[in-house]
């Protein structure tokens, strides 16, 4: 569905992306994880549109995205969600979720259809009338889903959802990325919270320092040594070779 093929991203000397090479079933959930710095956000902008690669490509349903402007991806049917929700302030849940529907559809009507057909999804009926400035970090995040829902996607790029959340909120949140899912939509999602991705992940994708290493299923990946490596460092094996040279001495 999607294909990253030898995607390179440079910022001035910094190669922050290193020749990725990555594709997304239909239908699958697929979290890409790394420790800070390792290039996640750089990549999933990238996908989003938000940066053309310096090198690669990028192909989603068959036709070249990378460097396509984000509306020209959403209107392809791949969305995304923001890190920080990018809520309309001074707007209420209803209106800022049409906001969404709008980019597919101009109708007004349309998007106030969809607006209550997302907002049941996600949870919101309840504030749809509330103002955006009103609502908690949990209905902000599921705001933000909301608002990429209503483009109508069939694949949909989530930044950091869980972030900020507590451990009922994080599962309420897995429960409802687990619906889109099973109502046919693919998911790709950047996440730091581990044990979210490892409960909901059909695959799981590792960056380290701008390149990928690892990619499988959870549990393999998460015992692959240079995974470990990369979220722990070398301490013990540094400090055994400290030692055995210490002893040498
Ligand atoms: N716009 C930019 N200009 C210059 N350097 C950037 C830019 N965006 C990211 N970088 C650098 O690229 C590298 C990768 O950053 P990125 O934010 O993609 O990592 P990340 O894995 O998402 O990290 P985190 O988990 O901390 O969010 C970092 O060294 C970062 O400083």
């Amino acid at each position: 569905m999607l294909e990253i093929q030898s995607v390179t991203m440079r910022f001035g000397g910094l190669t922050a992306v290193d020749n990725v090479t990555l594709s997304v079933r239909e239908g699958e959930i697929l979290g890409l994880i790394g420790p800070n710095g390792a290039g996640k956000t750089t990549l999933f902008n990238v996908v989003a549109g938000t940066f053309a690669p310096s090198e690669g490509t990028v192909t989603f349903q068959g036709s070249r995205i990378d460097g396509m402007r984000p509306e020209a991806t959403t209107a392809l049917g791949l969305v995304r969600t923001f890190q920080i929700p990018q809520v309309f302030h001074s707007m209420t849940v209803r209106d800022s979720i049409m906001v969404g529907a709008f980019l597919r559809d101009r109708r007004r009507a349309h998007a106030a259809a969809e607006a209550e057909r997302v907002a049941r999804a996600v949870d919101l009926t309840r504030r749809l009338d509330a103002p955006t400035t009103a609502l908690t970090t949990a209905e902000r995040k599921r705001l933000e889903v909301a608002r990429a829902l209503a483009t109508r996607p069939s694949m949909i790029l989530l930044d950091e959802v869980m972030a900020g959340l507590n451990h009922t909120e994080v599962n309420l949140m897995l429960k409802l990325v687990q619906s889109l899912r099973d109502e046919g939509l693919t998911v790709l999602f950047v996440e730091h919270n581990l044990m979210a991705v490892m409960k909901i992940c059909d695959r799981i994708a590792v960056l380290d320092h701008g390149v990928k290493i690892a990619d499988g299923p959870p549990r393999e990946v998460m015992d692959n040594p240079e995974v470990i490596e990369a979220y722990l460092g070398k301490p013990t094996s540094e400090a055994d070779d400290a030692q055995g040279q210490a002893g040498h001495a």
